[in-house]
């Protein structure tokens, strides 16, 4: 016979085991499933879940069974206490089926939410319970003995091995769906058709965007017309696909595209965030130990903040049983330490200490950031500049911030918050026993799913709303920047309309946000309320029974109003990090860009010794698509004046681009006094060379630091004399304010020719050792012309000079001028040389010669110049002296060649394939490439 002690004792043992369990079960399912959650979305898998589980749907209804069986079995158990009048219940095994009935739920509305989830949580869990359940099965039918077992708990064990039997056809189903799964897709491979999807499936082509995507994406363009309310949803489905996407829009894509890129290249978020330490050493103040010193400071500020957090509800309850006699203890003291710990708390105690220790830690961040990203933006190269909007570009500049601010929100709130919170959760369980406990983590789950998916349901409303927004401040935008055009093309009205349409809109869009939210706080609110209520009738429950104190309830109130503030932040924490992160992913994008154009390490300065320029089979293209030069070679000698003609596009800017190491050649050198200018440091190279750009940039600052930009440190008279040089001087000093007029942003506030003659002012105060002219007089007037000529002429007088002229006029005194036509040289020589050559040059030239001497003549015959010859006209620009002599030049160049022409044709006739003794008249020019 057994012994009864022993029996007992292992009754007992069983006992304690089956109450461990009751607990530990809940406990391990939820921290397997919320760690193997948090490891999915790390290493990026809910990414690469991209298709759904065939058996997902059972498997969701078989979780739910379970809840149900869970929420049965409490049930039962109440019956039961009721019937039997056994109050309080079996604490253990009611928290554990509330518990469960909590991880469950969580795990089934995931189910239902995601429909491609990560499976391992979920079939770990279920892994997990199917060794739990079937032990607490088993201890629970040992802890009663077989021939006392009543209905109820036969119902319960039942309902148990029920709620097991679904957990284990769950699991199977899971790998059988995956197993058929993979079969089909075996087969489907062969099976499938060798059109694309969708290439056969006219269904799916012609599918419209949904009412809410096209009220979204129709946007009234300039050139459209106004049209009604129902017909703008014919036209919504049509448009929509023409839809240009805002600059926001393409700014948030292309940051959120980089930010996954990288993040799939970097495998999980670990390595991902460790691409982020590029910004250690500018919030972290690396070199600044009194900035340390702050920030452990700060630190510590934070826990004692934890602690003080912890000790004011206590310090209410202790007051209030004070007042009550509770606890024997002076109320005046209780009261006064309340005080203490309040101010301590208050925005004039920790608050204040920690907001003073960390201002200069912030802006020392602020101050680092933001001056790396703008130098380092400076010291990019053309082909980044080139590639980028300014304004893109000062976006990322300013995302600095998002990166201080992703580490407030992380360090400084969420990371006290969480203390916080696990102090209240143990705190509350301790004072008022775990089903407190349970509440106030039921409550908070509850609370974040809540919240959490309303959130993301908004999301879209949300998206539409600051499209909504950018179209209503694009549209005030350009009415106003482009008024001059608005009031020339009589068009007021229709941007009055267009306007009150985008608020309309907006508006519209705002107030469905907002409703949202407003709905979404209430709920989130009565969730709050519910775990209040149900906390604080177990306070006074235990409080009537004598188990508590009303100080401790006092406590427990208190407690909860701390929390509502973190859950409200934790709920919104992933849409602020996210939309952080995305500003510093623009940054970071910027930083990791290296310049194309660097100094080679140790390059040394140019030694400059005259200024002998040669190209040498230099090849460049941009793109690596489209070659743009090819094969350019070409010598300049010191002092020399070369000018560049040629169609437009024809690669003549691009010469002097690559000469002043805008871009390096692709192949070929270039070499100036014998160095190549790839092996000598860049900002010694650009020293030497002065640029008058074809649009001239002016800084929105006064006409004379305008002009000083090229010498800081020139005084007010070389300004002037490099004014007067230019042919501006005396025009500066008709403006308003003379030489301190603000020329406006980019120099609006200057005509065509006053902007060219300043930059050529700017060039000529530099006095640099060799000048590049892209169209530096395109913009004015053949009077002006012929004064900012002799400026020019100064300029150059002993400089190797390139120019880049489409008014063959003004580049006829060239020592050479070469013809460029699709990015290769195809003539060299002089003016005369290049007429008598006859070729492109002598048609560019003939073209531009022709025309006015006829229109003068018309003009004084009184007949009316034609609107071509009025168009030619303005390139033609000679004394009438000069154009007759060039044009005497042309025509009997051009009547030599006919008649030399004849004379080959003769010759060849009778003697075969021999050159004409004329042919000097073909083919003169030194360096021609290219027979005529
Ligand atoms: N930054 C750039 N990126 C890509 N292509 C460019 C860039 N700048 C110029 N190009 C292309 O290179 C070609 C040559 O341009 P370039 O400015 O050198 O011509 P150009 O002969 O000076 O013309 P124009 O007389 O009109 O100034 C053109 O086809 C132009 O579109």
């Amino acid at each position: 016979m057994i012994d009864p002690y022993y029996v007992s004792l292992a009754n007992q043992a069983s006992g304690s085991a089956l109450a461990a369990l009751h607990y530990g079960y809940p406990i391990a399912v939820f921290v397997y499933y919320l760690v193997s959650s948090a490891v999915a979305v790390c290493t990026l898998q809910t990414k690469s879940a991209d298709e759904g589980h065939k058996r997902q749907n059972v498997i969701k209804w078989l979780f739910l069974f379970s809840v149900l069986t869970f929420l049965v079995q409490l049930l039962a158990l109440i019956l039961q206490g009721v019937a039997q009048r056994r109050f309080p219940l079996e604490q253990d095994l009611t928290i554990g089926l509330l518990s469960c009935i909590l991880v469950f739920g969580v795990e089934f509305a995931g189910l239902s939410d995601s429909p491609n989830p990560v499976w391992y949580p979920f079939v770990g869990s279920l892994a997990l319970a199917l060794v739990f359940e079937p032990i607490v099965c088993v201890l629970s039918l040992t802890a009663v003995p077989s021939e006392s077992l009543s209905f109820v708990e036969l119902f319960v064990t039942s309902t148990a091995a029920a709620r097991c039997l679904a957990f284990a056809l769950a699991f199977a189903l899971y790998f059988e769906g995956g197993w058929t799964a993979q079969k089909e897709r075996g087969t489907d491979s062969e099976r499938q058709s060798l059109l694309k999807p969708g290439e056969n499936d006219t269904s799916d082509a012609n599918k419209q965007p949904s009412d809410e995507e096209a009220g979204e994406q129709q946007q009234n363009g300039y050139g459209t017309t106004e049209t009604s309310e129902d017909e703008s949803a014919d036209a919504n489905k049509t448009a929509s696909t023409e839809r240009v996407e805002s600059p926001w829009e393409r700014r948030e894509r292309e940051a959120r595209e980089q930010m996954e890129k990288r993040l799939k290249e970097k495998g999980n978020w670990f390595t991902y965030a460790r691409s982020f330490m590029i910004f250690f050493p500018y919030i972290w103040p690396v070199n600044n130990r009194p900035l340390q010193i702050r920030v452990g400071l700060v630190a510590l500020c934070l826990l004692t903040m934890n602690f003080v957090n912890l000790l004011i509800p206590r310090q209410m309850g202790i007051l209030l049983d004070s007042l009550s006699g509770a606890n024997g203890e002076n109320a005046w003291v209780q009261v006064l330490l309340f005080g203490g710990l309040k101010l301590v708390a208050s925005e004039a105690g920790l608050s204040l200490l920690r907001q003073w220790l960390w201002i200069p830690v912030e802006y020392y961040s602020y101050d680092a950031i933001s001056t790396a990203a703008y130098s380092h933006v400076l010291n990019l190269s053309s082909d980044f500049h080139d590639s980028k909007s300014s304004s893109d570009i000062m976006m990322a500049i300013n995302s600095g911030q998002s990166i201080s601010n992703m580490l407030d929100s992380i360090c400084f709130r969420a990371i006290p918050m969480i203390i916080d919170m696990i102090v209240a959760f143990i705190y509350l369980s301790v004072m008022f026993g775990p089903y407190e406990g349970f509440i106030t983590i039921a409550t908070s789950v509850i609370f974040m799913y809540i919240a959490t998916s309303m959130i993301a349901r908004l999301r879209l409303a949300r998206k539409g709303e600051v499209s909504a927004w950018f179209e209503e401040h694009y549209v005030r935008q350009a009415g106003i920047q482009g008024w001059t055009t608005v009031a020339c093309f009589n068009q007021t009205e229709y941007e009055e309309r267009r306007y009150s349409k985008a608020v309309r809109n907006r508006v519209t869009k705002s107030q469905t946000v907002q409703l949202g939210y407003i709905l979404s706080y209430a709920f989130q609110f009565l969730v709050l309320l519910s775990g209040l209520l149900a906390g604080a009738h177990l306070a006074v429950y235990q409080v009537l029974g004598g188990q508590a104190t009303p100080g401790q309830f006092m406590v427990l109130l208190t407690y909860w109003a701390q929390l509502v503030a973190p859950l409200n932040f934790f709920a919104g924490l992933g849409r602020s990090v996210s939309r952080d992160l995305i500003g510093a992913e623009q940054l970071l994008d910027i930083m990791q860009t290296k310049p194309s154009i660097t100094d080679k390490e140790g390059a040394p300065p140019l030694r400059f010794s005259g200024g002998h320029v040669s190209f040498e089979n230099v090849c460049f293209s941009y793109d690596k698509k489209k070659e743009i030069l090819k094969n350019v070679s070409f010598t300049a000698t010191p002092g020399m004046t070369m000018a560049f003609v040629g169609a437009t596009g024809a690669g003549k800017s691009t010469i002097l681009k690559l000469l002043d190491r805008f871009y390096d050649a692709t192949e070929g050198a270039i070499y100036i006094d014998g160095q190549d200018i790839r092996d000598v440091s860049l900002s010694s190279l650009r020293n030497q060379i002065g640029v008058v750009p074809q649009a001239p940039v002016l800084f929105d600052d006064t006409v004379m630091n305008n002009v000083r930009y090229a010498k800081l440190d020139a005084t007010d008279d070389e300004v002037y004399e490099a004014c007067k040089a230019a042919s501006i001087h005396e025009q500066i000093l008709g403006f308003a304010d003379g030489y301190q007029t603000r020329v406006g942003e980019r120099g609006v506030k200057l005509s065509g020719g006053e902007l060219q003659r300043v930059a050529i002012a700017r060039a000529i105060l530099k006095r640099p050792a060799i000048v590049l002219l892209d169209e530096a007089t395109s913009a004015v007037d053949t009077e002006t012309e012929h004064k900012i000529q002799e400026a020019l002429r100064r300029l150059c007088e002993g400089r190797t000079t390139f120019i880049v002229a489409h008014r063959l006029s003004t580049i006829m005194n060239a020592d050479r001028i070469m013809v460029v036509t699709g990015g290769e040289l195809v003539e060299q020589g002089s003016h005369e040389e290049l007429i008598q050559a006859n070729g492109k040059y002598a048609e560019l030239w003939s073209k531009q010669i022709f025309v006015k001497p006829q229109d003068k003549q018309d003009s004084a015959d009184g007949k009316p110049i034609s609107k071509a010859r009025k168009a030619v006209n303005i390139v033609n620009d000679l004394p009438s002296e000069t154009a007759k002599l060039e044009l005497a030049k042309v025509k009997s160049k051009q009547i030599r060649i006919k008649a030399s022409e004849s004379d080959a044709s003769g010759s060849e006739d009778s003697s075969g394939s021999e050159d004409s003794e004329d042919s000097t008249d073909t083919l003169v020019t030194p360096g021609h490439k290219k027979e005529v």
